[in-house]
Parts: structure tokens; C-alpha cells; sequence
């Protein structure tokens, strides 16, 4: 599977490159606000950080919620004390799309992350060119070399990479690339397994300055409250809080759990 939504989103973003070539995307990073420190954004504070997903659906749920406007969605988010905000751009399984991108940036005036199957550099431009100030890079679906050169590519632009991992390999090889903010999805990407409880195994491996997010898994407050007690210092929630009423008032409850 995972193989497959690397393959659909670069076939979409070679689309997209042909319309708009990577130079027309540099020209328009140029007039970009520079990105804001998502690093300081989600270390560890008083309260866990809560970085909320725009999702609309995926290839283990299927379709979770009508979102007419991510922006409004988004702003919700960001009432609700949302640390960061996470667009899925991926269009075929996600129902995603840049233009999401876009009208979230916006419309918060917290870090923006764009989750994608990136692979190339042309990603990462179109990412910078809708404002994003974070770019997820999955240990999985990149061989070592590629994964340092689209990390380093990432904070060339003045972006944080989200580098995200599921298993003891990919979390030493996210921290050779130099991650600073490293993800541990509970999610098995190939089989959409979750096993909450590997974030809490993990978390002792990483170095003190790196950023420890865990993601997926999170229905309820108690969840949140595991992840924290793990060492989490920031938690990615989607389906909890595209299905789970007011979403606002949803975060709310999760930041006091
Ligand atoms: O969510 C999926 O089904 C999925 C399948 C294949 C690749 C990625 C997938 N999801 C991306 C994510 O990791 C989640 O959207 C994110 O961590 C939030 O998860 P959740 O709170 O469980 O919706």
C-alpha cells in the first residue's frame, strides 16, 4: 500500500510540474512569509502539544468527514489551542489537495505541516510555495541517502522536517538524517495495524533535543494521557477530531486529559 500512495502522489505532483515548473515554484517562495519555528512550537510545555489533522479520509477508514472548508475546520483547531496544524494533501486515498494547504496557512497563525508521501524536491518546493512550515518525511518509503538529502532540502527552505517512524530501524535512521522533530506512528503504514504502545518503547531512544511526536491512535483523552506519560511531547490527532462533534470543544478536552 504504501508503495502505492508514493506512486499515485508522484504521479499527481509530475502533473502539477507541468503546469507549474519547479523555477515558477522558487519565484514564488521568494514573496513567502518565511516559515515559523515548529520546533519551538511543539517542545515540550506545561500542557501537551496538540497537532490536529485536517483528514477527510484514508485508505484504512475509508471517508471520516465532509470537510467543505479546511479553513474554517482549522480555525476551530486553532481556538481549540491546537500547537500545530496538519493538511493532508494527498488526493486519491486522502481526498486532499494543496489548495487545502493554502487556505489553512491562511487562516492560523500556527505551524502548518504538509503530510504527503514525499519523495522529491519538488514537493518540498510546492510545500514552501503554499506556506507550510513543516514537510513530512516517512523513514519508510525513502532509502537513507534520499531521506538526508529531501531532510537537509527541507531546512534549506526554512522548513522542520516531521520525520516519521514505526519501528527501533527507522527512528536511529530518522536521527542519522538529523531529525529534529521525530514522529512514531502507531499506524503500520503497510498493514494499518496500530500498536499504541510502541511510541512508549521507543521513547527512551531518543536524545533529549529531538522533538518526540507520537501519531495516530488517539480516540479519547486517556490516549493523549498514555502518549504523555510516554514522554510524548506532542501528539498528531485526525480521526478523533474530524468525527467527535465540535472540534473545538474536542481538543479542549484532550488538553485536559
Ligand atoms: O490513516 C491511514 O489510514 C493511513 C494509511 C496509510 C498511510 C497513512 C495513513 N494515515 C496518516 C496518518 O498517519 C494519520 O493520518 C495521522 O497520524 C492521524 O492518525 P489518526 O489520529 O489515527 O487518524
Amino acid at each position: 500500500m504504501l508503495e502505492s500512495l508514493y506512486h499515485g502522489a508522484l504521479e499527481d505532483a509530475a502533473e502539477r510540474r507541468e503546469r507549474t515548473p519547479a523555477r515558477a515554484l522558487e519565484a514564488r517562495i521568494a514573496d513567502v512569509a518565511p516559515a515559523l519555528d515548529a520546533y519551538a512550537a511543539l517542545a515540550r510545555s506545561e500542557r501537551v502539544n496538540i497537532i490536529a489533522e485536517v483528514k477527510r479520509a484514508s485508505p484504512s477508514r475509508g471517508r471520516l468527514a465532509d470537510i467543505p472548508d479546511p479553513a474554517v475546520l482549522a480555525a476551530s483547531y486553532e481556538r481549540g489551542g491546537a500547537a500545530a496544524i496538519s493538511v493532508l494533501t494527498e488526493q486519491r486515498k486522502f481526498l486532499g489537495s494543496l489548495d487545502d494547504l493554502r487556505a489553512v496557512r491562511d487562516t492560523v497563525a500556527v505551524p502548518v505541516l504538509r503530510k504527503e508521501f514525499i519523495a522529491e524536491e519538488y514537493q518540498l518546493l510546492e510545500a514552501r510555495a503554499c506556506g507550510a512550515d513543516l514537510a513530512l518525511l516517512i523513514v519508510a518509503g525513502l532509502d537513507q541517502s534520499t531521506l538526508v538529502r529531501l531532510a537537509e532540502f527541507t531546512e534549506q527552505l526554512g522548513m522542520t522536517a516531521l520525520v516519521e517512524a514505526h519501528s527501533k530501524d527507522e527512528l536511529l535512521r530518522g536521527l542519522d538524517a538529523g531529525a529534529r522533530i521525530l514522529g512514531v506512528n502507531a499506524r503500520n503504514l503497510a498493514t494499518f495495524e496500530l500498536h499504541p504502545e510502541l511510541f512508549g518503547e521507543l521513547a527512551p531512544l531518543y536524545p533529549s533535543d529531538v522533538v518526540k511526536v507520537a501519531e495516530s491512535a488517539v480516540l479519547e483523552p486517556a490516549h493523549v494521557r498514555r502518549y504523555r506519560d510516554a514522554g510524548a511531547d506532542a501528539v498528531l490527532i485526525g480521526e478523533a477530531l474530524v468525527t467527535g462533534g465540535d472540534p473545538e470543544t474536542t481538543l479542549e478536552t484532550f488538553h485536559l486529559a
